[in-house]
């Protein structure tokens, strides 16, 4: 196999590639757990199948273009954004499908993360005579899968903090009042970016101050989904630290059916209705919320969401455990006595944390930054 630089690429493989990735984005709400992976299939320099792995448990990418493709698969070429798999999970391995199909060349962008995949669908590909080029856009595939790729490799996810701030980095009056710094465009922004992850994280002091949903309202998305996507849509779990468990059921966060992980180390009321998991997570500090992470690694969630107060967004970011920051930046001052982005106890330069910004657009009146960190 060949693990070819970009110069051994041709233009049309490229170009193919390119919208291999544009299909594998639709996956984005619905392939979780799984990842994001889109197929092209070509014949003479021409698309004759293409497909995404649509949802959870339902054919992958591979199959879904080949079944568009039929017998002109035979003799063609299968760009994919992510290495075919070679085993048997809730679908068939792909790899084989490919082989029966009979393509003669498989162009990869990445090879599978996952310890069952890893070079296996490769090796089968190959066995089977077919020629196979890997590292096209290998980048682009993996910021498809960022949280996937981080489940696998560090059995942990993806951790994402999102805040909303004042220009001058405020994000609630010191009286607790924070509806709404943000305007509805960047608000409706939020309920996408939730969409797309398989927890949000919270805190007491968010819940005791903003009796905040949570949840995400497919019924408000100006584009919405269609019907089979949303007979498929699994609402992120909500994840409550509340290590005394001093939280009131009566409040709508519990009230909203959508599941509800509350973290702490009480045994909580004995009966809680069924949407409601108790979670014990052990440790104090960093180690507390690597044992969190762990958890949510464990019922494969890929990307988390902290929508939380500056408190915890602080212990996340002084546990070095923050992998991106998504910064919603409203046209206000809340002046000096307002709450800060996150708690950190910090006396010298040497102890600020450096991010780099690797996304900037305006949302309605608001700006949007995202910068990563460097753990
Ligand atoms: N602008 C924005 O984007 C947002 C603003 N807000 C605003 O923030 C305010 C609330 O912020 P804040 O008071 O900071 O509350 P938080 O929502 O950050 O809640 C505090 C949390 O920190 C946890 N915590 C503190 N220390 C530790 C530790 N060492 N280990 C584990 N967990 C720990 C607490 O857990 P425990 O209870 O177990 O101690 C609690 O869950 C509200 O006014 C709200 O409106 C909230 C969300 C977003
Ligand atoms: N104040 C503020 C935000 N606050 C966050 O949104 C939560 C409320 O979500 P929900 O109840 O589901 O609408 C709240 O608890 C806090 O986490 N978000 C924003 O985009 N902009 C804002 O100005």
């Amino acid at each position: 196999m060949s693990n070819n630089s970009m110069a051994s690429f041709s233009a049309f493989d490229a170009e193919m590639m390119a919208r291999a990735l544009r299909l594998a984005e639709r996956g984005l709400y619905l392939a979780r757990p799984n990842p994001r992976v889109g197929c092209v299939i070509t014949q003479n320099d021409q698309v004759v199948g293409e497909g995404y792995h649509q949802v959870f448990g339902q054919a992958h990418a591979e199959v879904n273009a080949l079944k568009q493709a039929g017998s002109k698969a035979s003799g063609g070429t299968a760009y994919v954004t992510l290495e075919p798999c070679a085993h048997q999970g809730k679908t068939g391995p792909c790899a084989t499908a490919l082989i029966n199909a009979g393509v003669n060349r498989v162009v990869c962008a990445m090879r599978d993360p996952n310890p069952k995949v890893d070079g296996g669908g490769f090796a089968m590909l190959q066995e089977a005579g077919i020629s196979v080029d890997s590292g096209l856009m290998a980048q682009q595939a993996a910021d498809l899968n960022p949280g996937f790729i981080k489940r696998m490799q560090q059995q942990r996810p993806l951790v994402r903090l999102k805040m909303a701030i004042s220009a001058d980095g405020r994000t609630a009056m010191a009286s607790g009042e924070s509806q709404w710094i943000t305007g509805p465009d960047a608000r409706q922004d939020v309920q996408r970016l939730r969409a797309r992850h398989d927890a949000i994280i919270t805190g007491r002091g968010t819940l005791v101050n903003d009796n905040p949903s949570l949840n995400v309202r497919l019924d408000e998305w100006a584009e919405p989904l269609t019907e089979q996507q949303l007979a498929h849509f699994k609402q992120p779990v909500r994840v409550l630290i509340d290590r005394q468990a001093k939280a009131n059921l009566t409040q709508q966060f519990f009230k909203l059916t959508s599941p509800i992980w509350w973290v702490g180390d009480k045994d909580y009321l004995d009966r809680l209705p069924p949407h409601i998991e108790r979670k014990k997570v052990v440790g104090n500090g960093a180690d507390f919320f690597n044992n969190l992470l762990k958890q949510c690694a464990a019922h494969q969630f890929n990307e988390v969401l902290i929508e939380a107060g500056s408190k915890l967004a602080g212990q996340f970011i002084q546990a070095g455990l923050v992998d991106e920051l998504v910064l919603y930046i409203a046209p206000k001052l809340m002046g000096a006595n307002a709450m800060p982005l996150a708690a950190l106890p910090f006396d010298a330069m040497e102890q600020s944390v450096s991010m780099q910004l690797t996304d900037c657009r305006q949302v309605g009146d608001d700006l949007k930054l995202t910068y990563q960190l460097s753990n």
